[in-house]
């Protein structure tokens, strides 16, 4: 399961673009997600912070969620791009680990990548080994 270069690089392009939507008060990190669908379409992510903090949504799962409540399929999605302003590509929060295995599939490409153009290149599988799941 890979996706070309092109199609990766208007990914990345478009987590960046997401990343200027972030709702962030409280962190002032902004963080931005683009995810591909089976269609191509793109759904976009960003975090979304709150006063109380724990109903904070990541970029992620902010992408993953307006996806599935778009009417895309679990498992359907070809690859997601993650960017934050970080020193090293950003690494998703174990939480989004769990939902991403949850509704994508494990060799799904995983883009993490930064505000200087580095990119790191994973799949959900490897993001989370050992995932909880029913069927055990
Ligand atoms: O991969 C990540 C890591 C962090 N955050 C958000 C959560 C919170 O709003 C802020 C600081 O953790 O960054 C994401 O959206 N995605
Ligand atoms: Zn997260």
């Amino acid at each position: 399961m890979s996706i070309d270069r092109g199609l990766r690089d208007e990914l990345l392009a478009a987590a960046k673009q997401a990343r200027t939507r972030a709702y962030t008060p409280y962190s002032g990190f902004q963080v931005g997600c683009a995810l591909l669908g089976e269609d191509g379409q793109i759904y976009m992510g960003c975090n979304i912070e709150n006063a109380a903090y724990g109903p904070t949504n990541c970029a992620e799962r902010t992408a993953l969620f307006s996806a599935i409540a778009a009417g895309q399929l679990p498992r359907s999605f070809q690859a997601i791009a993650v960017v934050g302003d970080t020193n090293e590509p950003i690494t998703p929060c174990g939480v989004c680990r769990q939902v991403m295995v949850e509704l994508c599939h494990p060799d799904m490409p995983v883009y993490l990548s930064n505000l200087h153009g580095q990119q790191h290149e994973t799949t959900v599988a490897a993001l989370l080994p050992g995932a909880f799941g029913l069927k055990m």
